[in-house]
């Protein structure tokens, strides 16, 4: 469904520029749930954005099934989004019309596209669990229902991708559960596939694949050990639970991979390094010249 490889956006300000994403390689299967995870400024929403078409790349490839989204006219852009992307953000709120009902809310986006389908509007109602709310304004929903509206919404226009900006950053840890599960119904019931971008591990334990972004780049991939396995104990710590998955380092096309900043701090490697291949393992050290100064 989705292949990037290479993937580089650059942000240029009046006397700075910034290198969002530095090459990034990443593919998605059809029908996928996975989420990316990486720290503050390590390029996720700048992913998802381009995904989601509301962005340009600067370079590279970025595919999203039939779409080339470095090629693509502003014109079938704008027909990419309407027909394949389902968008969700952390405050949804501020996308919905209070005053209207949350029915009519979902209907709007069908009114844009030309052709309101009130069957389908209530149907996504009921499968966020709004059945008996469909009639209540905005304004009467709590925030949770509210960002279940907006999940609703997300799917009006019937896309084959979900694509999800910290969906359940400004809500309980119920209502997260709640929400993921929603999604995980997508997933199985309408083969929707869906990336989900957080900075919550404890989503994780929820998806099938987490793939973690440093600086740019795709850097590790941890894959759920049994992806029948849903609502695994959340991750304790800062790691991913290693009962539920299993990390991979992720070695890209032409075979380089990311060493992680805090095990190169630790071992005092600057910007070289030795390896060897003993037959079954490769050994990353810190050259020889270096145990001189540190001595
Ligand atoms: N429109 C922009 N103009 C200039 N720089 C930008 C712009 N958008 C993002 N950046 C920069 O690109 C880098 C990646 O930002 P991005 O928002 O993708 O990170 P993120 O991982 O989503 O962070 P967060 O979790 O805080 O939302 C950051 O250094 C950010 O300052």
């Amino acid at each position: 469904m989705i292949d990037c490889e290479g993937l580089v956006k650059i942000y240029k300000t009046d006397d700075l520029e910034v290198v969002a994403l530095q090459g990034l390689n990443l593919s998605v299967k059809d029908g996928e749930m996975m989420a990316i995870i990486g720290n503050s400024g390590s390029g996720k929403s700048t992913l998802l954005n381009i995904l989601g078409g509301l962005d340009r790349p600067s370079a590279g490839q970025v595919r999203v099934g039939p779409w080339d989204l470095l090629k693509v006219s502003d014109h079938d852009l704008v027909k990419y989004k309407r027909e394949t992307v389902g968008f969700i953000w952390q405050n949804n709120a501020r996308n919905l019309l209070p005053y209207l009902s949350a029915l009519e809310n979902v209907e709007m986006p069908m009114m844009f596209n030309g052709k309101v389908d009130r069957a389908y509007a209530k149907q996504l109602l009921e499968w966020v669990g709004l059945k008996d709310r469909m009639h209540n304004k905005l304004t009467q929903l709590s925030g949770g229902e509210q960002q279940r509206v907006a999940i609703a919404i997300s799917l009006s226009n019937r896309p084959k991708m979900l694509l999800a900006d910290e969906p359940t950053g400004s809500v309980d840890s119920r209502t997260s559960d709640i929400i993921m599960d929603i999604f995980r119904k997508f997933n199985r019931e309408l083969g929707l596939t869906i990336v989900i971008v957080t900075h919550d591990l404890s989503l994780a334990g929820k998806v099938d694949r987490v793939v973690a972004i440093r600086d740019g780049l795709t850097s590790t991939e941890f894959i759920k050990r049994n992806p029948n396995l849903d609502g695994a104990p959340p991750l304790s710590g800062v790691g991913v639970n290693d009962d539920v998955h299993e990390a991979f380092v992720v070695v890209d096309r032409v075979g380089r991979l990311q060493v992680p900043k805090e095990y190169l701090k630790q071992l005092e490697i600057g910007d070289k390094a030795t390896m060897e291949f003993d037959g079954d393992k490769i050994v990353i050290r810190a050259p020889k010249s270096n145990e001189g100064e540190s001595a």
